[in-house]
């Protein structure tokens, strides 16, 4: 998070066009931010397989020395673990690394849309995540801290305090820099209330955990596993869940391609997420293809 605030405060950004869509971005603080997370990660824990946004890492990479993260959450390591967690091998383990979520937002100022995701897959499930968002109530407090969102499945969630979303109306949050015609049709067989549009996965999955939404809808391929990992893992750990536009979950396993090329669709545990998918119609659902 503090790289990412250096580069935004130094303001040259180096941003390089991806090349596969239309506003994919990759900024200096989507490079550094992984080069910490990845570096980090591997140093205290070499046997776990890390994949990063921003490209395969190079092991020879020296980052500045302090850029390396050593210490750890006493609260949750402090957790009593469910036997399953316990025994773990390192083989079963991908994490997912977002270094910088909600790029388009950030090189447009839209600041508090931005998070860092660092999601924890064993066997291919999502079973927890990180979420850190940097610029949290940057506009009015002096001197905001950022905050870190977090949630193990069978442990439970921290760093924020879940909410209902409200009973009497029906709310989605989807895409506000990657939307299309069958984007808006989705949304539109859903018949909500309201849709809340905001940049990132992560941003849109903590609209969830905190009750302003009750579902994330995205009916395109353009999200990748990286995106979905971490907010999925928390949202699990509250009882909700991520699948694609068919309602199948997504296998987070190491050797998998990354797009969610099925789209996401999200939902807290205060809605039926299957009659939700069953409100999508066929021909749409037909789009998206396995
Ligand atoms: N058509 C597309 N092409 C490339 N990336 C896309 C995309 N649609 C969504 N994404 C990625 O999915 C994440 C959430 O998108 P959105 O804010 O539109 O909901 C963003 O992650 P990054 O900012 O980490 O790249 C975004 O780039
Ligand atoms: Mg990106
Ligand atoms: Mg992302
Ligand atoms: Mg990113």
């Amino acid at each position: 998070g503090n790289i990412i605030k250096d580069v935004m405060t130094k303001g040259e950004l180096g941003i390089v066009e991806k090349g596969s869509g239309v506003n994919d971005l990759q900024t200096e603080a989507d490079r550094s931010a992984q080069r910490c997370i990845v570096a980090s990660l591997l140093k205290q824990f070499p046997n776990v397989t890390i994949i990063g946004e921003e490209g395969p890492h190079n092991e020879e990479d020296n980052i500045p020395s302090e850029w390396l993260v050593t210490d750890m959450d006493e609260t949750v390591l402090n957790s009593n673990y469910p036997n399953d967690l316990k025994a773990i091998n390192p083989d079963d383990i991908v994490v997912w690394v977002d270094p910088l979520d909600g790029t388009s937002e950030y090189t447009q100022g839209l600041l508090d849309h931005v998070t860092v995701l660092i999601g924890l897959a064993v066997k291919g499930k999502p079973i927890g995540g990180v979420i850190h968002q940097p610029y949290h109530n940057y506009k009015t407090e002096k001197d905001a801290k950022g905050r870190t969102l977090w949630g193990l499945v069978g442990i439970g969630v921290g760093g924020f305090v879940p909410f209902e979303p409200p009973s009497d109306k029906f709310i989605i949050t989807t895409t506000r820099s990657h939307s299309d015609a069958i984007v808006t049709k989705a949304l539109e067989a859903l018949n909500p209330d309201e849709i809340i549009r905001v940049g990132g996965a992560g941003h849109k999955v903590m609209m969830l955990l905190e009750g302003k939404a009750h579902a994330y809808v995205f009916a395109s391929k353009g999200c990748k596993r990286w995106d979905t990992c971490a907010p999925e893992g928390i949202l699990r750990a509250l009882g909700g869940v991520i699948t694609d536009i068919h309602g199948r979950d997504y296998d987070y396993s190491k050797d998998v391609s990354y797009p969610n090329a099925q789209g996401v669709f999200g939902t807290t545990k205060y809605v039926n997420h299957q009659t939700l998918i069953g409100k999508i119609p066929q021909d749409l659902k037909d789009r998206f293809p396995y």
